[in-house]
């Protein structure tokens, strides 16, 4: 029934020109019959709820699954579903003027919950494999019930347009005449402030030379627009990689203690049920085992204490809380908000019920290193940012960020690394990570902090990052510190630098 709601996928010719008018009349008139239709179909009205919540400031990661939940979808018309709200709020730097052009009109002049409609028509016509007839009158349907039937002609007279040309003849239309960076941030659907600043992330980290950055560029900006696998780690001591391989998984070839689920719901794994596994990017995993793998001399026979100054939803603290007891050693997992200090004990349930020691907190990371000097063998900062290195797993956050939030976090940032160098005792090493490439964010923190002081250095964190074979990662950039790319290592563009408390 799926198949025959959305008219099967294209075949492997490619994209179909089909007769529009004809295919888009044919839906017309084949909706007006079914009830069904009439109410628009329970996948594409998930969408379109999911797209309405993001509007009003929910996270398509945290609303999808509840929509999904309420709707009975699951399966097919799930994946269906999930395929076309990310793809309408990633693309819609790209739709929007193609939705502009069709309509005649800016789409700030679009009713709001309509122009949502329009979105999710045009990732059909040109993001996804649906024949046309059956992506316009399936979304004229659904704006029949959900945005009335004057506007359901308007949304039809649209989408018909949209479908009268391929999505390379829209690009080409919608970025003509436009500056380069701009061209490439319709084509690739980021704001413009973002394609530049990952330009000066892929030079400033060593990720590229002026030769080849255009190529890199690109490739950077389409991994974004993919969907991210999902990866999993095993925590040591709670479950091991054979379990989750059992369970359907592929080993990771880059995280020691990571896998990969091709397909299916990581929700159905039992150590993902029980928290002695999780979803989690390979990236975050391999900063966790380079902070815990740092050498530090210790001859304190109560063994290290161990600092997340930002441990909230707990992802990290996951990890460091198990290698931290396989060490010997005790975490405190701090977080200044209290609902994300309840996830991270939600997070930490299977290591709490197995006995391993950990002290959770709520409190502003900024104090700790007044209320706590010279305490600490290791402390991670996985500090509050932009969030530009994970624009492929949070759709809807390219759009919500501005370049002046980066001059209100990277004050934050420095707050909070200065906090976390005065909490090291002296010896002890500090992991500072974002997952922002963005240099203001990184280098320049930490660059800054260095300068500033006289009792910290930066140390080359590069030998600490490892494959499951325990050789080196490629392309960590120029050091000392490391930056991951989506394009290039498949993770999260994660950022750590390893500096190490002197006096
Ligand atoms: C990037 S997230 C940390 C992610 C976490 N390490 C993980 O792997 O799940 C940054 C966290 O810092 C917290 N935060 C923001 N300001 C803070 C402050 N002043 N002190 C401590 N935590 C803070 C935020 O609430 C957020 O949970």
């Amino acid at each position: 029934m799926a198949d025959d709601r959305r008219g099967g996928f294209r075949n492997s010719r490619g994209r179909q020109r089909p007769d529009v008018r004809r295919d888009v009349d044919r839906g017309r008139s084949a909706s007006r019959p079914s009830e069904r239709r009439r109410e628009g179909d329970p996948a594409r009205r998930a969408a379109y709820d999911v797209l309405r919540a993001v509007e009003r400031g929910a996270y398509a990661n945290l609303e999808l699954p509840k929509i999904l939940r309420n709707a009975g979808l699951t399966g097919r018309d799930a994946g269906f579903a999930t395929e076309l709200t990310y793809g309408a709020i990633r693309m819609r730097g790209f739709y929007d003027p193609v939705i502009e052009l069709a309509a005649g009109r800016p789409v700030a002049q679009i009713d709001p919950p309509v122009l949502d409609t329009l979105r999710l028509g045009a990732h059909q016509l040109l993001g996804m494999r649906v024949p046309s007839h059956a992506a316009a009158s399936e979304t004229v349907a659904l704006a029949r019930s959900v945005n009335g039937t004057g506007a359901s002609g308007f949304v039809n007279a649209v989408l018909r347009r949209v479908s009268e040309r391929t999505r390379e003849e829209w690009l080409a239309e919608v970025t003509a005449g436009r500056e380069p960076d701009d061209a490439l941030a319709v084509e690739h659907s980021h704001p413009a402030w973002v394609v530049r600043a990952l330009r000066s992330a892929l030079l400033g980290h060593g990720a590229t030379t002026d030769e080849r950055v255009e190529g890199d560029l690109v490739r950077l900006l389409a991994a974004d627009n993919d969907p991210p696998q999902v990866s999993l780690v095993a925590r040591p001591g709670l479950a091991d990689v054979d379990e989750l391989v059992e369970a359907g998984a592929e080993r990771s070839p880059l995280s020691p203690v990571g896998a990969r689920l091709g397909s299916g719901d990581p929700g159905a794994i039992q150590a993902v049920r029980d928290t002695r596994a999780a979803v989690q990017d390979e990236g975050s995993q391999l900063l966790a085992l380079a902070l815990a793998g740092a050498e530090v001399p210790s001859d304190d026979p109560e063994g290290e204490q161990w600092l997340d100054l930002c441990a909230g939803p707990g992802g990290k603290t996951g990890l460091l809380a198990v290698l931290a007891r396989q060490q010997g050693a005790l975490l405190f997992a701090n977080e200044v908000s209290e609902h994300r200090t309840e996830l991270v004990r939600k997070t930490l349930r299977a290591a709490l019920d197995d006995g391993v020691e950990v002290m959770i907190g709520t409190g502003d990371g900024r104090d700790l290193g007044r209320e706590e000097p010279d305490t600490y063998d290791r402390v991670l900062v996985d500090a509050p940012c932009t969030g530009l290195g994970a624009l492929r797993r949070r759709p809807e956050a390219r759009w919500r960020r501005t370049a002046s939030d980066v001059a209100d976090l990277t004050a934050l940032q420095r707050e909070l690394l200065r906090s976390a160098v005065d909490a090291t005792r002296p010896g002890g090493v500090i992991g500072y990570a974002t997952c922002s490439p963005h240099i203001a964010e990184t280098t320049v923190v930490v660059d800054d902090l260095v300068r500033s002081r006289d009792d910290v250095v930066l140390e080359d964190a590069r030998p600490l990052f490892k494959d499951a074979d325990g050789r080196q990662i490629d392309a960590l950039g120029n050091g000392p510190s490391v930056q991951l790319w989506p394009h290039l290592h498949g993770t999260d563009a994660m950022f750590f630098a390893l500096l190490r408390k002197t006096s």
